[in-house]
């Protein structure tokens, strides 16, 4: 079934309705993003400014760090909470990544490579993936904040973290789980996902799984708890997961823009009143992300620890 004015993203088993966002069509989408960003906090945008060849070239680029030896990889240490390497592990034993934070800081971009003996030209491509990546999302979140009546300068300063998945998927797996189920900590993330290979699954209102089937060159973007606490609750931070679908290894990037460095997260005037009390308590997104790591509440759940008490 296929509901009126929205393009389809699967079929599977339900109804199936990640909208796509047409980057070239502002004003005219503002009330589709806004409704996405409400309803599901997941959606395809096309008309972006990641030219196909980059995205190629930085999956390569991606492919071939995965395809290091452990004992390299795991030089890609943490620079803030989970921010390194992360080998298979007993939860997610398909499942490694190497993270970069924060895109943003050429200091930052240069230890990740030489940490990983990244040659001149994978250098280069990480250098102008990530600053287009950047704008991007500054252009996205910029226009969510638009759609919803605000100021779109809120985001400057926010820093963004790279994370580069590699699923080792094989016959043996294809059925068992790839990620477990978890919504992104930040405020909204930009994924590449494999263009080939499929398996990421998105949590509808009802709680049911809906998977979102590969669309070469488009990007697919999430909302994570930041973007659900600074909106007062109006956004949705989509809950996901990737199962293991077919036998091939299957590549992402995920780009997320975190949140303020040191101010506290909290929702502008302009959402709270008496109809929409404070949800949740100021906090900072470093504070956060310790809450979720020492909690293991991946699923947005450490939120709740934040609430006010109304
Ligand atoms: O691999 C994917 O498609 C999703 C990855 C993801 O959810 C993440 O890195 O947070
Ligand atoms: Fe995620």
């Amino acid at each position: 079934m296929m509901m009126m004015g929205r393009r389809s993203e699967s079929t599977g088993g339900g109804v199936s309705v990640v909208s796509t966002i047409d980057l070239g069509d502002f004003p005219g989408e503002y009330e589709k993003l806004r409704e996405a960003c409400e309803e599901w906090g997941c959606f395809r945008v096309v008309n972006h400014n990641i030219s196909l060849e980059l995205m190629a070239e930085m999956k390569q680029v991606v492919r071939s760090l995965l395809d290091l030896p452990m004992e390299i990889k795991k030089r890609n240490t943490d620079v803030i909470a989970g921010s390194g390497y992360m080998a298979p592990s007993q939860v997610n034993p398909l499942y490694e990544a190497l993270g970069l934070y924060d895109t943003g800081s050429p200091q930052a971009v240069a230890t990740f490579c030489s940490q990983l003996d990244a040659s001149p030209h994978q250098r280069e491509v990480i250098e102008a993936y990530a600053k287009a990546i950047h704008e991007l999302s500054m252009d996205i979140a910029r226009k969510l904040a638009e759609s919803m009546g605000l100021r779109s300068d809120l985001f400057e300063e926010w820093p963004c973290q790279f994370r580069i998945n590699k699923y080792n998927f094989t016959p043996e797996t294809v059925g068992s789980p790839g990620v477990q189920i978890h919504t992104d900590s930040g405020f909204l993330t930009i994924l590449q996902d494999d263009e080939n290979v499929g398996g990421l699954e998105v949590m509808d209102k009802s709680g049911a799984f809906v998977e979102v089937h590969p669309a070469p060159g488009t990007l697919l973007v999430n909302l994570g708890d930041v973007a659900a606490a600074w909106s007062n609750g109006r956004l949705r931070n989509v809950k996901h997961r990737v199962q293991c679908k077919e036998a091939t290894i299957r590549i992402s990037i995920a780009s997320f823009l975190l949140g303020p460095k040191e101010e506290a997260v909290e929702a502008p005037e302009e959402l709270v009143d008496s109809q929409h009390p404070r949800l949740y308590k100021p906090f900072t997104y470093e504070d956060y992300r310790k809450l979720r790591l020492s909690t293991k509440l991946q699923d947005g759940e450490a939120l709740s620890l934040l609430r006010a008490h109304n």
